[in-house]
């Protein structure tokens, strides 16, 4: 029969390819049932989806066998190993609606036959060459193309599709003008192919006008390559002219304000030798004005009562120091003292609020960082030029670093298991904050590049009730946006209810893989959980989930349970996002972190390539 037919057609597919998770396809048990990745329609007579996304295949697909499912609807093989040419016979397969084979290495031309029914292609992330065919004319279905980051070239077809949403073929070799029907995408969709032009990018006669630019003969090879060298040495050099220029100025800024401060250090400083009558010269000083005293208190570090640092303004002065990053509220320092001891020093820009409640606001927050999952806050300086808050340096790093940095090739994912017990933490430094005070305290900024990551991925969260003493607004940034509640870009007023809002946008990022800022030209989509939300409402759920989680075994139905859970606290009535305390039951009800071994020596080897 025809079930029996799929079968065969999938048994010859798996056996030509090898494949680093064992699929459990096998000619005697039930398809429809127990076969991981396969869906049979409803009266389970055929195959309608397969889904395989990071099953570690490896090969090219042979032609004569998923070319032969054809009642398939879904084929999903992204974030795989798969080599070679596309067969035609796929891409046509008649009822096929959504094909997913993003992130493979495929190489040669793109088909030039498609099911007229294809609603979904994504061919992005593979090595595809040649020119995108004018058949994708009749896709009158079409809704999402994306076919960025492949070696495309020539000029793009006017595809003339009115269904079409979206579209990305940014980080191609594609050449000439961009077709008046496309024009209404953004530059994203367009951006990384140097000879492309036309509205959404630059004029076209700013750059070469046409396909075949015409150039003077090619007299001397050496001399074409020695041109090619010189625009490319001279690309480099604007850059590098770029940066040089950039760190100047950064310089010149960073001297600027460390001779501000260690004139008010230097005064402060002497302040304090005066007052132990160390020197002479400052008990002449004593004398000659009456507001040193005040100058002490001015100048110095205010330590919290308990810390064990010993260090003055000076001696952070003194220190080296690295930038770690420009946030919302200011610049964040490493600076390590001249006895190694290691801080983090945020000198904020913006501050509103008068001394007394910035020092009352100082007194909340070390006293919210009484808990183990909320950064302890050690000191804090406040002046009319300066405003400087002092934290223990964290090491690991951010959630955020841990998520998105390095997906380099000798990059080591993060496991299901670290990310939800990362989470877990966040909720319960929220917990603390939530709790305290009589329920007044809101964190205000939770994102991932604010939870801090020590050994054994325990989490603190940073940078928590700060919103009232600042002049930030909260859609200052993009970054911002990506987490704030809707109703916050409104009011500009952070709630418990919009912590819980950017929790769960944290949520979407972990299980996705995907930072609510996107980076150009990866997708042209910003908002998080309107992305996840539409892909669930299609039906696509399995396509949200981090490829790089799909290596781990036995935690789908934890996956999809956090994602419904996650959706619930991105929910645009505050009303009916749920409470902190509510967050943490659930997690705890939904992950199971010794029910199954899923943390295998095999599957923690893996090491993830591009
Ligand atoms: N105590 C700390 N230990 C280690 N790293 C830190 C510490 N505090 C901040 N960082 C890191 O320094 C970088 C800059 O932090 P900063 O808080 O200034 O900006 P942000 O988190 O990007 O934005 P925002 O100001 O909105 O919080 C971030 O990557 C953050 O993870």
């Amino acid at each position: 029969d025809l079930l029996d037919s799929d079968k065969q057609a999938l048994l010859a597919f798996a056996s030509a390819l090898h494949h680093g998770r064992k699929l459990n396809w096998n000619s005697t048990t039930p398809i429809c049932s127990s076969w991981i990745g396969v869906k049979c329609s409803v009266d389970q007579a055929r195959v309608q989806a397969i889904r395989l996304p990071g099953m570690g295949l490896f090969g090219s697909i042979p032609s004569n066998t998923l070319a032969k499912l054809d009642a398939l609807q879904t084929l999903s093989l992204r974030s795989n190993h798969l080599v070679g040419n596309l067969p035609t016979g796929i891409s046509s397969l008649p009822s096929l609606r959504y094909l997913y084979l993003q992130d493979n290495n495929f190489s040669g031309n793109l088909p030039e036959l498609f099911s007229s029914r294809l609603t979904v292609l994504d061919l992005s992330y593979n090595s595809f060459t040649g020119e995108i065919p004018d058949v994708f004319q009749n896709l009158s279905q079409l809704s999402v193309l994306y076919l960025q980051n492949n070696s495309l070239s020539g000029s793009i077809p006017d595809f003339k599709l009115v269904g079409l949403k979206r579209l990305n073929l940014s980080y191609n070799k594609l050449n000439g003008s961009i077709p008046t029907s496309l024009q209404k995408f953004p530059n994203e969709s367009f951006t990384g192919n140097s000879l492309l032009c036309g509205p959404p990018l630059v004029q076209c006669s700013a750059v070469l006008p046409s396909p075949s630019p015409i150039l003077p003969p090619i007299s001397n090879p050496e001399e074409f390559h020695s041109k090619h060298k010189h625009v490319a040495i001279g690309t480099w050099a604007i850059i590098a002219i770029v940066a040089g220029g950039l760190s100047v100025l950064l310089l010149l800024v960073m001297v600027f304000i460390v001779c501000v401060m260690k004139k008010n250090g230097r005064e402060g400083s002497e302040a304090s030798k005066k007052k132990s009558s160390a020197s002479e010269k400052s008990e002449k000083s004593k004398g000659e004005s009456s507001n040193d005293a005040q100058n002490v208190e001015k100048n110095k570090l205010s330590f919290f009562e308990g810390c064990s640092y010993n260090f003055d303004l000076d001696d952070l002065l003194r220190a080296s120091a690295e930038i770690l990053g420009k946030g919302t509220y200011g610049t964040s320092y490493k600076a390590v003292l001249e006895d190694g001891t290691m801080v983090v020093v945020k000198r904020l820009k913006e501050v509103v609020s008068g001394k007394r409640e910035f020092e009352q606001q100082m007194e909340i927050i070390r006293r919210l960082g009484d808990h183990p999952n909320v950064l302890s806050i050690r000191a804090y300086y406040y002046s009319k030029e300066e405003k400087l808050l002092v934290y223990d340096f964290i090491p690991c790093g951010s959630f955020s670093s841990l998520l998105h940095g390095n997906r380099g090739s000798n990059r080591t994912s993060l496991d299901w298991d670290s990310r939800v017990k990362i989470l877990r933490g966040v909720a319960h430094g929220i917990e603390h904050i939530h709790s305290e005070g009589g329920g007044q305290f809101v964190h205000g900024n939770i994102k991932s590049s604010n939870v801090l990551v020590s050994q054994n991925f325990e989490a603190c969260v940073s940078d928590f009730c700060l919103s009232s003493i600042m002049n930030t607004p909260v859609n200052c940034s993009r970054i911002a946006v990506g987490y704030h509640a809707p109703e916050v870009i409104e009011t500009q007023k952070p709630t418990q209810k919009s912590d819980i809002y950017s929790f769960g946008v944290m949520l979407l990022e972990m299980l996705t893989g995907k930072s609510p800022l996107q980076s150009q030209g990866v997708d042209d989509i910003v908002d998080l959980p309107k992305w996840v939300q539409s892909m669930v409402r299609e039906e696509w759920t399995s396509e949200v989930f981090d490829a790089e989680l799909l290596r781990y075994p036995n935690i789908e139905e934890e996956m999809v349970q956090m994602l419904q859970f996650a959706m619930a606290c991105v929910a645009s009535n505050p009303e009916r996002r749920p409470k902190i305390d509510s967050v943490i039951s659930m997690i705890e009800e939904i992950w199971q972190p010794s029910s199954s071994n899923r943390s295998s020596s095999e599957e923690k080897s893996v090491r993830i390539t591009g």
